[in-house]
């Protein structure tokens, strides 16, 4: 039985037994969803039959099924990115005017809880307040971080919750802080075992013991909402995490959340008073609504299988398995992996794992959650990640999921291109379009405070970024202009502040915008959606001019991923060139092949001519098909022989364009993937469209005109035109 893991076992709120055969006799065609290796067509039947079902439990959206296509082609063509895996609701979702009717009438509760929280952390603010006054705030630093830790841990898991969101914020606080409240995600005191087990025995209605085995008398980690046991299953000896809910985790939060609320409103009044306009209860109310998420294990439990179904299935990464029946609001069982912490060297090192490889393996499958189907884990930290003995990339806690729906995705792409870019214009009216600035507010000012912000940090190295610096740039034009920032952009932020703060953690020398920039580069030259298509014009073309440059990096960038497709790109340029818009950049072009063929000798050129004369752009490219197939076998030094070489042009004869146009075709055949024989339908293409035969016709009639008059010059020895 290979059940454990298969996707549709794991979507199945229970397991009908009909259905575990169905998937048993279907086994092997399992790990083919999400773009792995074996793409065949059964599994794209298995695939939209899954898809079906998983409608029928309304754990997608009607109609994903029917959207889900295998494209023919290479496996790696396959797309998941429009399918719709939006984050799971909890069944109590958090209301905060419910929680106030209710509350108001418990003055004793709220009135304890005020003294429980304001008295130790005032006592704290005045001790800081004393080192200030006696110069003595940075030698006692650590010492202040290590008490704050200690008082935020005993203050119950909605104070714990805020600790950690602080604890990636290094706008706000310093190191020493950042290091102490990092420690919030995982050491704190457990709970006792009996109080666990009685969770248990409420959620499920059997006794913890006849169901589980502890294999260790100790929880193996205790976190603010939880903590997590290591057992087996009596029934069939798997070994599981139980994670069980801390005792009246729910009720703590909202008394916590009323109390927040409260004083929210009070600074909301102060900056009322001081003409800022920050909503500080609407703050409180987004972070109540994360928490009630994460306090009910029923929705991580349906978000932990939607990642599994887009995720699972890619290289490397590894989700366990949820054991839906034995999974409750507050009990949630799943497979136990063993496997090393990313900050763990030794174990790394037992396991022969490069940390390296393994950071870059996780933002890019982060950067494919954020920008490709939008379902995202939204807390990348040491904790929630493991690494299995086989070198996967495994992830846990799926309690913090977020959604970027599909056109703020591309906004985030657009985003970024336009920062390289430097055109804090169309930064700003996509800021405005994307609704972080009202529709009313002048944007001038803002380009310009974001053109001072921003000045030569992001010009051509682009690889030195570090992404902190530019939040915190952006940041401050943020805060002086009246932004007002989505959940969803403040997640992605979150995330990739995690990242990179996880990502120097193992490998001080990392760079995630290094990373992350060749996952951008390729998406925008082989994404056919009209916003990236308008992006990718944009960056590498002005007034129909391309800049050859620009395109060279990024063809250079994107070969750098794994899953670049240089077919697909190839076409997405072509698309351009022989489109509406790209009529001035073929006329450009032909005038200056035109140039560079009456450079030629007469021989030359009357071959050319006589060519050009007889065939179209088109035929003449597949004539030339053979030195393209010549190109992936490579012959020469660097393995790619040169085209115009092999077809007799000497360099001096050569225009600037048609250079950098041969930098371009080298860079596409060096780059990873290039397979010659995929370039056959493009040349198929190109001698069937008429633009093509167009742009061929014209510089053959340019070209005879030429020569012609050359020729007319050669014979009555008139002087060459200065
Ligand atoms: N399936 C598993 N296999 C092995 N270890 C696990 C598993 N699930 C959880 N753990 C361990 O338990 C720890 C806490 O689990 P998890 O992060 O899910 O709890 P949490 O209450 O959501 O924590 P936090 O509040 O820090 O986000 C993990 O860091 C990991 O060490």
């Amino acid at each position: 039985f290979r059940l454990a893991g298969d996707p549709v076992m794991n979507m199945m709120p229970t397991r009908p037994r009909g259905l575990s055969l169905a998937a048993l006799s279907l086994e092997g065609d399992v790990s083919t969803f999400g773009g792995s290796e074996q793409d065949i067509p059964a599994s794209t039947r298995l695939q939209k039959a899954r898809l079906r079902l998983a409608e029928a439990q309304g754990i997608i959206p009607a109609g994903s099924s029917e959207r889900y296509q295998t494209p023919g082609g290479p496996p790696r063509t396959t797309k998941v990115r429009d399918l719709t895996f939006k984050v799971a609701e909890p069944e109590v979702q958090y209301d905060p005017d419910e929680a106030e009717a209710r509350l108001w009438r418990q003055p004793l509760r709220w009135l304890r809880r005020n003294v429980d929280l304001f008295v130790p952390l005032t006592a704290f603010l005045l001790r800081v307040i004393s080192d200030i006054a006696t110069d003595q705030e940075e030698q006692h630093r650590r010492k202040r971080a290590q008490e704050l830790l200690e008082i935020i841990s005993k203050l119950g898991p909605a104070v714990i919750k805020a600790g950690q969101a602080l604890s990636s914020r290094p706008d706000l606080l310093p190191t020493e802080y950042l290091e102490e409240l990092q420690k919030l995600q995982d050491r704190l005191p457990p709970f006792p075992n009996e109080q666990a087990f009685q969770v248990v025995e409420a959620e499920l209605g059997v006794p913890f013991d006849q169901v589980f085995e502890l294999l260790e008398e100790n929880p193996i980690a205790a976190a603010s909402i939880g903590q997590v046991y290591k057992a087996t299953l009596r029934s069939t000896g798997e070994t599981v995490a139980v994670k069980v809910q801390r005792p009246r985790c729910e009720e703590i939060i909202s008394v916590d959340l009323y109390v927040l609320r409260w004083y929210a409103g009070l600074i909301n009044r102060i900056l009322g008073m001081l003409q800022r306009d920050i909503d500080v209860i609407a703050v409180i109310d987004d972070f109540g609504e994360l928490i009630y998420r994460e306090i009910d294990y029923t929705a991580e439990a349906a978000n932990a299988q939607r990642f599994v179904e887009l995720y699972g299935g890619l290289p490397d990464i590894f989700v366990p398995r949820v054991y839906t029946e034995l999974s409750t609001r507050k009990v949630l069982t799943l497979e136990w992996v063993d496997g090393a912490r990313l900050v763990d060297q030794r174990q790394l090192e037992a396991y022969r794992a490069d940390p390296t490889k393994l950071v870059d393996r996780l933002v890019q499958c982060s950067l494919r959650q954020m920008l490709e189907n939008g379902f995202f884990h939204a807390d990348p930290h040491a904790g929630n990640l493991l690494c299995t003995p086989e070198g996967q990339l495994c992830y846990l806690d799926f309690g913090m999921m977020s959604y970027v729906e599909s056109n703020q995705r591309y906004g985030i792409i657009e985003a970024v291109i336009h920062l390289v870019n430097r055109d804090f214009t169309s930064l700003a009216s996509l800021y405005q379009r994307m609704g972080f600035i009202p529709g009313d507010v002048d944007t001038q000012p803002i380009i310009v405070a974001l053109e001072a912000a921003l000045p030569e940090v992001l010009n051509a190295s682009v690889g030195e970024l570090n992404f902190k610096n530019v939040i915190n740039k952006l940041g401050d034009v943020m805060y002086k202009f009246p932004f007002s920032l989505p959940p969803y952009y403040i997640a992605i932020i979150r995330c990739l502040g995690v990242l990179e703060g996880l990502a120097l953690q193992v490998d001080p020398n990392s760079r995630i915008i290094n990373d992350a920039y060749p996952y951008i580069a390729s998406r925008l030259l082989t994404d056919s959606s009209p916003e990236l298509q308008a992006a990718l014009h944009k960056l590498i073309f002005k007034a129909g001019r391309p800049r050859w440059e620009r395109l060279e990096q990024l063809l250079e960038v994107a070969g750098s991923t794994s899953d670049y497709d240089v077919t697909l790109a190839m076409d997405q340029l072509l698309d351009y060139t022989l489109s509406e818009q790209g009529t001035e950049f073929r006329r450009i072009f032909a005038a200056e092949l035109v140039d560079a063929v009456d450079q030629l000798g007469a021989d030359t050129t009357s071959y050319v001519l006589k060519n050009w004369r007889s065939l179209s752009l088109g035929q003449a490219t597949a004539a030339l098909s053979p030195t393209l197939v010549a190109l992936s076998t490579g012959t020469e030094e660097d393995g790619v022989p040169d085209p115009f070489e092999l077809a007799g042009l000497p360099d001096e004869d050569m225009t600037p364009t048609m250079l950098a146009a041969r930098r371009v075709a080298r860079t596409l055949a060096l780059s990873r993937g290039f397979d010659a024989e995929r370039l056959l339908p493009l040349v198929r293409r190109l001698v069937q469209e008429p633009k093509a035969q167009d742009l061929g016709l014209g510089i053959a009639a340019d070209t005879s005109e030429r020569i012609v008059s050359r020729l007319i010059r050669t014979i009555f020895q008139v002087p060459e035109p200065v």
